[in-house]
């Protein structure tokens, strides 16, 4: 594997450890300082776009963005974060049989609502901490098992995309020189992308069989889940240690430190509200998916299909880049003067209205310009997510700061108006790759036995200005 020029017996100085983000659009390198967790070098690489992707896609993302972050000679430990929920099917050889499913993806919205209607909601959030939507994993092998089932016939394991990453890392997968062969029963997990699957229960940390059979029509290998710091191996012909890696959000809880008190809000190509608890949730309304995290606690969480690409969206509409987007909607008041945009344009997660479309309400002479459309969309997107807060606080969460993440966090704009959307303070945490940045952290704990306590500094806290006319118009159009 080319990952790793040859070393002449040469072992890696343990100074320096990486972290992947392997997330909906992209994959994300950093390598970091072991002992005070500075970024030492980093790397990118494109994913392509679409609901449903080869895993090898991110396969060969991987290893041109490990290329690009200098390569691992280095490094003495890695851990892959991941976007969640994404079905990897694998038959008896280890060869994947179609395109993954990703977690934005939802033709198995019906066989969502199928699973509930066979167990109920509260059943299943009582056995897997949530409710099943077509992100999770569960309802795309209903799905397989219903429009495809001779591919369903073949799966032999399910794994996710950065279990999936984790096991090809290891040098395993159907030309694996292994003389095993390709060693399905090497897949492994983390407690926190287990818990994206609704096959998984975060409480007693074991498999729920029946769900799994139930969903796919017969049993199959799934990854064994690791512990938060447990060596899931080696990178392949190397010493390197791998971690069990992580949910993305999990990633980032662990990136940032995030503590109680601390409520993350990440606008990436998804939007997510998180925080870490002590106790998991089990929400039978399905808003808030009771995750577990990647400490060994837990990870509840609301997620919307649509975020960043809202703005990018509304960008492209005007022609014009993110910052001057961002110009164009401070330049109208907060409210918008009663545009308002319900930005399901892809479908929409929370709430659960998976063939929803986008509407722009309040449209008159005054308000149809550009600056209220760049700042209705921004309204629009944080409405969303602080209608997730809100659900994240009704289940006994406390919530002292928001802790603003993602791509689109680093729009001036976008952090000025989470102020005036979200009723507690917003804090900027320095833009970074929080997801890689927590997987580095993950493989920091695994090599030395200690989670190493490395700062997180905040870039802004925004004063408080909330403006209730946002969310109320917001509410009004439901
Ligand atoms: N300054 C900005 N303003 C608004 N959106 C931005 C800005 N910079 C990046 N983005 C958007 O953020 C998204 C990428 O964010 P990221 O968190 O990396 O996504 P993911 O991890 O889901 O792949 C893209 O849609 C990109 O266009
Ligand atoms: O579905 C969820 C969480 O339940 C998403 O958060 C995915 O994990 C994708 O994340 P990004 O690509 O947006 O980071």
């Amino acid at each position: 594997m080319a990952l790793r020029q040859a070393q002449h017996g040469a072992l890696p100085q343990a100074q320096l450890v990486a972290g992947v983000d392997s997330s909906t659009q992209s994959c994300k390198v950093v390598v970091r300082d072991l002992e005070t967790g500075a970024i030492v070098r980093e790397g990118r690489a494109t994913h392509p776009a679409g609901t449903s992707v080869d895993p090898e896609a991110w396969w060969l993302a991987l290893k041109a963005a490990i290329q690009s972050a200098g390569g691992l000679d280095d490094v003495a430990a890695i851990a892959i974060g991941g976007q969640q929920h994404g079905m990897v099917v694998l038959d008896e050889s280890g060869a994947v049989i179609r395109d993954a499913l990703l977690w934005n993806d939802t033709r198995s919205a019906q066989a969502a609502r199928d699973l509930i209607a066979e167990f109920g909601a509260e059943e299943l959030a009582s056995r897997t901490g949530s409710v099943p939507v077509a992100s999770f994993t569960a309802t795309k092998l209903r799905w397989l098992r219903d429009a495809e089932p001779e591919n369903a016939a073949r799966v032999a394991a399910v794994a996710l995309p950065h279990d999936w990453l984790t096991w090809r890392l290891r040098g395993f997968g159907p030309d694996s020189a292994d003389p095993n062969g390709p060693v399905l029963t090497e897949l492994v997990t983390d407690r926190s992308d287990a818990s994206g699957t609704s096959y998984w229960d975060p409480a007693t940390g074991d498999y729920d069989r029946e769900l799994l059979v139930a969903a796919l029509g017969h049993d199959a290998i799934l990854p064994r889940v690791l512990g938060p710091s447990e060596r899931a191996g080696t990178v392949a012909d190397s010493e390197i240690l791998i971690g069990p890696g992580a949910g993305d959000n999990a990633g980032a809880a662990l990136g940032l430190g995030a503590a109680t008190g601390d409520v993350v809000v990440s606008i990436g190509t998804s939007g997510t509200v998180f925080a870490v608890t002590e106790a998991p949730t089990t929400d039978a309304t399905g808003t808030v998916a009771g995750f577990a995290d990647a400490t060994g606690h837990f990870l509840p969480l609301v997620a919307t299909l649509n975020a960043a690409r809202i703005l990018d969206a509304t960008a492209a509409l005007l022609g014009v880049s993110h910052d001057e987007l961002g110009a164009l909607a401070l330049e109208a008041p907060a409210g918008s003067d009663g545009l308002v945009l319900q930005p399901y344009f892809e479908g929409e997660r929370t709430p659960n209205l998976p063939d929803a479309t986008a509407t722009l309400f309040g449209m008159t002479l005054a308000t149809t310009t550009r600056a209220h459309l760049a700042r209705a969309a921004i309204e629009g997107l944080l409405c969303g997510l602080a209608d997730g807060l809100a659900a994240i606080t009704s289940q006994g969460v406390e919530a002292q700061r928001v802790l603003l993440i993602g791509g689109a966090a680093l729009n001036p704009a976008v952090q000025r108006i989470a102020s005036e959307v979200f009723p507690i303070a917003v804090h900027v945490p320095e833009p970074g790759e929080y997801v890689a940045g927590g997987a580095a952290r993950q493989a920091a704990w695994v090599l030395t036995g200690e989670l190493p306590s490395w700062s997180t500094s905040v870039l802004a806290e925004l004063d408080v200005a909330y403006a209730p006319v946002i969310r109320e118009q917001y509410a009004a159009r439901r």
